[in-house]
């Protein structure tokens, strides 16, 4: 299992990589949900997520970037999806608002089948609806998303106190079965490994619960991500670099 940590500068970067931190999140945690990181940050970040492989010839690392909880058009989203790719971002992730939306589908089937390495974020209510749960997450998977996730749109929550860890065992247990890679994130705190342990995803998604007094908009705090690291073990990603 992966542990994702949501970033927004070359400082934060190193500390996760240094902590071993395998999936690595490029992401404007200063508001919304799945806020688009700047260009600039994005390349810096990139430069020393790249230094660090050179220096370390066996670590696997990805780079997955948000794109925004919205996009003002179409080409707006393409560019913003196109930019990341370039700098090498290895997974873009997409919120339900717009791999949902009809006026995207077109420009996302032709991202998909250029091989594009996709997530479809789901919000936690998504989860609770049992009789198209399913249906979605299958469409999903034939139209080539390497994976789904979870996570919260309202950031003083966790995904927990939004839907019971049952409904996110369903949605795991059928994206496994589907062959998508699956990701759990959303307000989780260290103290959560034990019960999201269970649920077998491939990644847990962190930012707030390893932040300063719990606030996404603090500083990561290096113990407790190497705290989270440690805990977790082994990896079992369907993504490639
Ligand atoms: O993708 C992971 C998210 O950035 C998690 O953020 P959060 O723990 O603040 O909900």
């Amino acid at each position: 299992m992966r542990i994702l940590v949501s970033v927004n500068s070359v400082v934060e970067a190193q500390l996760v990589l240094a902590a071993g931190v395998s999936l690595i999140d490029l992401k404007d945690t200063s508001h919304g949900a799945l806020s688009a990181l700047s260009m600039s940050q994005s390349v810096a970040i990139m430069q020393a997520v790249n230094g660090y492989k050179k220096q370390h010839a066996h670590a696997d690392i990805l780079v997955s970037a948000t794109v925004g909880d919205t996009a003002e058009s179409v080409a707006a989203l393409l560019e913003l999806i196109q930019s990341r790719l370039e700098i090498g971002v290895d997974i873009i992730k997409l919120p339900e608002a717009i791999w949902d939306h009809p006026l995207y589908a077109t420009v996302i089937s032709q991202l998909l089948a250029a091989g594009t390495q996709m997530v479809a974020v789901f919000c936690p209510d998504s989860l609770l609806q049992a009789s198209t749960l399913e249906l979605r997450l299958n469409k999903l998977a034939r139209q080539g998303y390497v994976g789904v996730m979870v996570d919260t749109i309202d950031k003083s929550s966790s995904v927990l106190d939004c839907v019971s860890i049952s409904h996110i065992q369903k949605f795991t247990e059928i994206a496994r079965r589907l062959q998508l890679m699956v990701g759990v994130a959303g307000g989780l705190r260290p103290a959560y490994l034990a019960q999201l342990r269970s649920l077998e995803a491939d990644f847990l998604g962190f930012r707030s619960g390893l932040c300063e007094k719990g606030l996404r908009q603090s500083n990561l705090l290096a113990e407790s991500i190497v705290s989270v690291v440690r805990q977790v073990s082994g990896n079992c990603c369907k993504m490639s670099a």
